[in-house]
């Protein structure tokens, strides 16, 4: 049984794949933090910006197959050209995703991107790996597409991940988790301002920001 809280139709607004159309496929559930405001603060990740509580949000539900998770996700896909791309999301995506949903998901036509905390093993046969580690939560996958970090952490700095072997490093400023939808919060603008400063000085490091935010779409 898969459990997805939401679906959707839009364009990955984050790292190397921004800009590109995806249908979004996000898993209820995280194994670090339980989504419910009452445990924000106790949470292992405690700034996150997603409610992934249940199956009730848009496109959301069970599904008690690979086949009809994967069937569910291409109905959300456009009749036209263009090579069909899922986004695995959450909540933590790696707690469902298994072999056998990636392939259905291949067998729909798709290409399969996974947004991930790293701290599971990925399962094989993922085409876009994008790992995103949080403070004091130790990261597991040792290779990855891209290595996103939120930032500022104070306990999560930028150097510690550099041994995880990535083909991008990017950082992506930490937004409040309560900004109003679309809004540009201070903490976001600062925050910006931050990571900015660090990839100027490291230029191993990229930029990259909630496009999807800024423009004020899903
Ligand atoms: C909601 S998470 C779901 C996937 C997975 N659990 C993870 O953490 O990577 C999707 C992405 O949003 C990022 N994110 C969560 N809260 C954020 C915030 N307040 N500001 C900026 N990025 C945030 C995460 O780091 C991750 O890259
Ligand atoms: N447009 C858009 N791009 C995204 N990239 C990562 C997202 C996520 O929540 O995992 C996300 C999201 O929620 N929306
Ligand atoms: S950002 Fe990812 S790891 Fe952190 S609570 Fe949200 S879904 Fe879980
Ligand atoms: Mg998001």
């Amino acid at each position: 049984m898969y459990r997805v809280k939401e679906a959707f139709y839009t364009l990955q607004g984050e790292g190397a794949q921004a800009g590109r159309a995806a249908v979004f496929c996000r898993f209820s559930k995280c194994n670090l933090w339980t989504g419910r405001e009452k445990d924000r603060a106790s949470a292992v990740c405690h700034f996150c910006d997603t409610d992934f509580v249940g199956t009730d949000g848009q496109n959301g539900g069970r599904f008690d197959s690979p086949k009809a998770l994967a069937g569910h996700i291409r109905s959300l896909w456009p009749d036209a050209p263009g090579k069909p791309y899922v986004v695995c999301t959450g909540g933590e995506p790696l707690l469902q995703l298994d072999t056998a949903a990636i392939e259905a998901f291949h067998r729909e036509g798709f290409e399969v991107g996974v947004e991930t905390n790293g701290t599971l093993p990925a399962p094989a046969g993922i085409d876009w790996l994008c790992v995103s580690p949080k403070a004091d939560a130790p990261v597991v996958i040792e290779t990855c597409d891209e290595l996103k970090l939120v930032y500022p952490q104070p306990l999560a700095t930028p150097e510690r991940f550099l041994h995880i072997r990535a083909s991008h490093y990017f950082l992506s400023p930490m937004a409040s988790p309560s900004a109003p939808e679309g809004g540009v919060d201070g903490v976001r603008q600062s925050n910006t301002r931050l990571a900015t400063d660090y990839c100027l000085a490291h230029p191993q490091w990229r930029l990259t920001l909630q496009m999807h935010k800024i423009i004020g779409i899903d």
